[in-house]
């Protein structure tokens, strides 16, 4: 089965790797026609499905996978969510949501400045990268759940929807 990533992120390829672990992965960076900081549910998991038909659309006999990390409220809270799409050969579309966990408030402002999660994440955390590495989900629960892992979970929600439709 190949299967083409919709992005470079090391975090997302792994995932799919992992959940696809017989199928032939490559990556494209393509893009998420959403804001380049999602701020809904239906704007990050819409950026999630652009990724995907692109990918599926550039391969003959393969899938395409599109993951896309966003921000959401809850009750006026800021929470970081998490959407993935799977297209198939002949158009079908699978979606799922990932995890999701509150951000500090002043996160919230900074992205409400129109700063990127992954900038603001970088300089919160002293860090470098992080969106390529723990995510802010790693950061945020103390690195018992990174953002690969959380990828890996969508995938499997992907790929079993999949299965069960064939
Ligand atoms: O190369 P791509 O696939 O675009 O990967 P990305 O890291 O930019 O991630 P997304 O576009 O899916 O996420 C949209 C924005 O939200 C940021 N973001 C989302 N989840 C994040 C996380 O867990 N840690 C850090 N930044 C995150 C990300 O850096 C972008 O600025
Ligand atoms: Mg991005």
């Amino acid at each position: 089965m190949k299967i083409i990533v919709g992005s470079k992120n090391p975090t997302k390829i792994k995932a799919v790797q992992e959940v696809f672990a017989n199928g032939v992965i490559s990556s494209l960076d393509v893009e998420s026609h959403v804001a380049a900081q999602p701020f809904s549910d239906e704007e990050t998991r819409k950026g999630a499905i652009n990724r995907a038909i692109q990918c599926a659309e550039s391969i003959r006999n393969g899938m395409g996978i599109g993951l896309e990390g966003g921000v959401m409220y809850v009750d006026n809270r800021l929470f970081l969510c998490n959407w993935g799409a799977l297209v198939t050969q002949n158009g079908t579309i699978y979606t799922a949501s990932g995890a999701r966990i509150l951000l500090p408030e002043e996160i919230n402002q900074q992205l409400k400045s129109g700063m990127e999660l992954g900038d603001v994440m970088d300089s919160y955390s002293k860090k470098h990268d992080v969106r390529k590495k723990e995510g802010a989900i790693g950061i945020f629960t103390n690195d018992l759940v990174s953002r690969q892992e959380m990828f890996t979970h969508v995938v499997r929600l992907l790929r079993g929807q999949w299965e069960y439709g064939k």
